[in-house]
């Protein structure tokens, strides 16, 4: 397309072999030009593979690594109850909202710690509106124009419909998302109220220009909020639509959590439906379909296939997720499929393809394994998911739709 040698990937053993296996000739990225229009060029996400790459993900490895996204037990359940009661108080519109609200507070708890009150909201819609934005701009077909033809960034602005200032709109945001918070962390050390966090702890030992860059790594944790929020909202439609699945789900929670306890992640080991609930979540409608492109750093041959240096290579999960061969009858939700004969679960969560692969793998899987954990565990505990009823007290039927998201 457009002069790019475009490799589309369909199955799981093969993503595997080349992206995991092969990981050294995979693990770059495409240059995503209107990205680096919107003020981008600096996320995690898109940078290519090099040094600034791994400097950002040692920044995530420290706060988001196995060990410690366990240890967050805590702050996940207390905003999982905070979700909980914000969700059996909201009507239909509203539940996204919710959801979108508790993956942003823990996210912005681990970067930044506690922030005056109100400055979370303001970062939630500010997040909310980059996501937009970023899903306006940076489809496939507007980044392969921008890049095949570059005089385009030279034409005026009227002539592209408001997409470029929706790109300067993006770098305003991405500019406040990135300042403001940082600053009342600033402003918190310096008068001794700043809690432990990413930032504050970053802040406090001494560090120089080229340390500050790499700090903008922060700005990528982002990209966890939208992501497990989607989980979510897929969690939820799932029970509504699989009460039977939803009933054993609560009936292993009330064998585990006696005594009016609610479950907490200590109680994860011994609910292994639930997770294989979320498992089935994220293969059922996975929240990246199409993942993040790779690119190759080399020529490569697979299977007497010539792939060249450049080609960008693209995961299809929801191919992967409808592989009848190794998820019989796949648009069904049946997280049974993810447990052994005796009940225990086939594979960790954070190996499911939903995550990616190779050296560009999501370093967040871990806590958004446990931050879905926990809003899943603590919602099934108390409460019970059903169709809404009509102002003559029939149910209303829900039909399942999912909008486009960021697709680069
Ligand atoms: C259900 C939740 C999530 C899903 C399904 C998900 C999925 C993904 C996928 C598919 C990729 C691309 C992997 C590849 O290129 O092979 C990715 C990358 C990334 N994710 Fe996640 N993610 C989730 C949650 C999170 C969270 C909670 C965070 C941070 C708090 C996070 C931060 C990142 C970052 C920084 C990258 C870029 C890594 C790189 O390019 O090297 N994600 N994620």
């Amino acid at each position: 397309m457009f002069g790019v040698d475009l490799i589309i990937i369909n199955s799981e053993t093969i993503a595997r072999e080349l992206l995991d296996r092969r990981s050294g000739t995979y693990s770059t990225r495409p240059v995503i030009r209107t990205n680096e229009l919107a003020g981008g060029s600096f996320n995690t996400a898109f940078l290519p593979y090099g040094e600034t790459l791994r400097q950002h993900r040692k920044i995530f490895h420290q706060v988001l690594r196995a060990e410690i996204s366990v240890s967050y037990r805590e702050l996940y359940s207390r905003h999982a109850n905070e979700l909980v009661i914000n969700l059996l108080g909201a009507t239909s519109d509203l539940l996204q909202h919710h959801t979108e609200a508790y993956a942003a507070s823990l996210i912005m708890a681990v970067t930044y710690g506690h922030l005056a009150h109100g400055h979370e909201d303001s970062f939630h819609s500010r997040a909310l509106e980059l996501f937009d934005i970023g899903k306006h701009i940076t489809s496939p077909e507007r980044a392969a124009i921008f890049t095949a033809f570059p005089f385009l960034e030279k034409l005026p602005i009227w002539c592209f419909g408001g997409i470029f200032a929706l790109m300067g709109r993006g770098r305003e945001l991405s500019q406040q998302l990135l300042n403001e918070p940082d600053n009342e962390v600033k402003a918190q050390l310096a008068n001794g109220t700043a809690s432990h966090s990413l930032v504050a702890d970053f802040l406090s030992q001494p560090h120089d220009d080229a340390d500050e860059d790499t700090m903008k790594a922060e700005y990528d944790i982002l990209a966890g909020m939208d992501t497990v929020a989607s989980a979510l909202d897929t969690f939820l439609l799932a029970m509504v639509l699989y009460p039977d699945v939803q009933a054993r789900a609560r009936a292993e929670i009330d064998q585990v959590a006696k005594h009016d306890k609610m479950p907490c992640l200590d109680d994860k080991v011994s609910l292994p439906y639930l997770d294989a609930i979320l498992r089935e979540v994220l293969r059922w409608h996975p929240v990246v379909p199409l993942g993040i492109p790779h690119a190759t750093l080399s020529d490569d041959v697979y299977d007497g296939y010539f792939i060249p240096k450049g080609a960008v290579v693209i995961v299809n999960q929801w191919a992967l997720s409808r592989d009848e061969d190794i998820f019989p009858d796949a648009s069904r939700f049946d997280p049974s499929r993810h447990l052994t004969v005796d009940g225990k679960l086939k594979d960790p969560f954070a190996n499911h393809f939903a995550f990616g692969h190779g050296r560009r793998v999501c370093p967040g899987r871990w806590f958004a394994e446990n931050a879905l954990w926990t809003a899943a565990a603590t919602i099934l505990a108390v409460s019970r998911i059903d169709h809404a009823k009509d102002s003559n007290g029939d149910r209303i039927e829900v039909k399942p739709e999912f909008t486009t998201g960021l697709a680069v």
